[in-house]
C-alpha cells in the first residue's frame, strides 16, 4: 500500500448506518473515533463479502486502483481496516454527505439549473480525463456512481469494475458480462465486451442524459430503452435487441427542457463508431465554453 495510507483499527470504527449495497458487499457510514469522544471523522467503509461475483482478489485490485488515484474529482481513498483475525478487509474512503448524484437531483431539484449541471459535467470530464491518462477504464460510469461533495463539487466513485488497459492495446476485453449495466454500455461493449476510454465516453453521454433529465425515474435510460425494445423482451436477448436498435440509429431521446447544444453533446458521445466519439478533453472544452455562454 502507498506510504500515506492509514491503517484503521476496527475497534475505533463505530458503525452509524448502512449507505448502500453493491455486487461486492456493502458500504457503511462509520465514525473513526480513536479518542472515543465522538469527535472522530465520518468515513465510508466498504466491507467485502467475497461471493460468486467478487473475490478478495477483486478487492485487492480495487484497493490498488483507488490508492493510486489522487484527483479532486475522484472519491478519496483513506486506507484499510483489517478485521479481527484478518479474515475480512474493509476499504475506508472519505464520506460525501450529499450522497449519489441520483439522490442529490431528487432532493435538490430546485437548486439545479443548466449552469450547475454543466459544472458537474465538466468535473466528471476532468475526473475521467485523469483516469484516461492513467489508462484506467471505469466501465460503470453512471449517475448512481457519482458522489456529491457539496453544491458545486461532484466526484467519480465505485471503481469495482475499473480495469487497466494493457500497454499494447487500446481497449480491455472482459470474458463474461456478469451484472452488466448494458443501458449505459457502448455498442462494442454490448456485442464484443470491448471497453476503452471511448466506451467510457459513451457512458458519460448517458450520465449527461441522466443529469439533464433531473434523474427523473420516468425517463431513466433503462426504462426508455425497454420502451423502445418492447417490454415483452426478457433476459439475455435484451442486449441483442439493444445492440440492434443502436445499430439502426436509435438513441435516448432529448430530455425535456434540454437545449439543442447539450443534446448534440450527448449525440457526439453516442457516435456508433468509437473513433468518431470525442475525447474527454474535447468534451471538457466544449462544456467550459457552454458554461461561459450560460447567462
Ligand atoms: C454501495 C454504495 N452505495 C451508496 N453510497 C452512498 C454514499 C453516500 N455518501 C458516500 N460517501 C462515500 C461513499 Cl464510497 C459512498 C457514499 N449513498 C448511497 C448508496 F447507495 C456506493 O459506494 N455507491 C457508489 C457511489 F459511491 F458512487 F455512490
Amino acid at each position: 500500500p502507498h506510504h500515506d495510507d492509514m491503517l484503521f483499527e476496527e475497534r475505533h470504527l463505530c458503525y452509524l448506518s448502512l449507505l448502500g449495497k453493491g455486487n461486492f458487499g456493502s458500504v457503511e457510514l462509520c465514525r473513526y473515533d480513536p479518542l472515543g469522544d465522538n469527535t472522530g471523522e465520518l468515513v465510508a467503509v466498504k466491507k467485502l463479502q467475497p461471493n460468486k461475483q467478487s473475490t478478495s482478489e477483486d478487492f485487492h485490485k480495487e484497493v490498488n486502483t483507488l490508492s493510486a488515484l489522487k484527483c479532486d474529482y475522484i472519491v478519496k481513498y483513506r486506507g484499510i481496516c483489517y478485521s479481527a483475525g484478518r479474515l475480512t478487509m474493509s476499504l475506508v474512503m472519505e464520506y460525501l454527505p450529499f450522497g449519489s448524484l441520483i439522490s442529490y437531483l431528487e432532493n435538490f431539484c430546485d437548486k439545479m439549473n443548466t449552469r450547475r449541471m454543466l459544472l458537474f459535467a465538466s468535473q466528471i470530464c476532468k475526473g475521467m480525463k485523469y483516469l484516461q491518462d492513467k489508462r484506467y477504464v471505469h466501465r460503470d460510469l453512471a449517475a448512481r456512481n457519482i458522489l456529491v461533495a457539496d453544491h458545486s463539487r461532484v466526484k467519480i466513485a465505485d471503481f469495482g469494475l475499473t480495469k487497466v488497459i494493457p500497454f499494447d492495446k487500446e481497449y480491455y476485453r472482459v470474458t463474461q458480462p456478469g451484472e452488466s449495466p448494458i443501458f449505459w454500455y457502448a455498442p462494442e461493449s454490448i456485442t464484443e465486451f470491448k471497453f476503452s476510454s471511448k466506451s467510457d465516453v459513451w457512458s458519460f453521454g448517458v450520465v449527461l442524459h441522466e443529469l439533464f433529465s433531473f434523474c427523473n425515474t420516468n425517463f431513466n435510460p433503462k426504462r426508455l430503452c425497454m420502451q423502445e425494445i418492447g417490454h415483452g423482451v426478457q433476459g439475455p436477448s435484451i442486449s441483442v435487441y439493444l445492440a440492434n436498435i443502436l445499430k439502426n440509429g436509435w438513441r435516448l431521446p432529448a430530455p425535456l427542457h434540454c437545449s439543442t447544444k447539450v443534446y448534440n453533446l450527448m449525440k457526439q458521445c453516442w457516435m456508433y463508431k468509437s473513433e468518431d466519439r470525442p475525447m474527454f478533453s474535447d468534451l471538457e472544452e466544449q462544456i467550459e465554453t457552454m458554461i461561459k455562454e450560460e447567462r
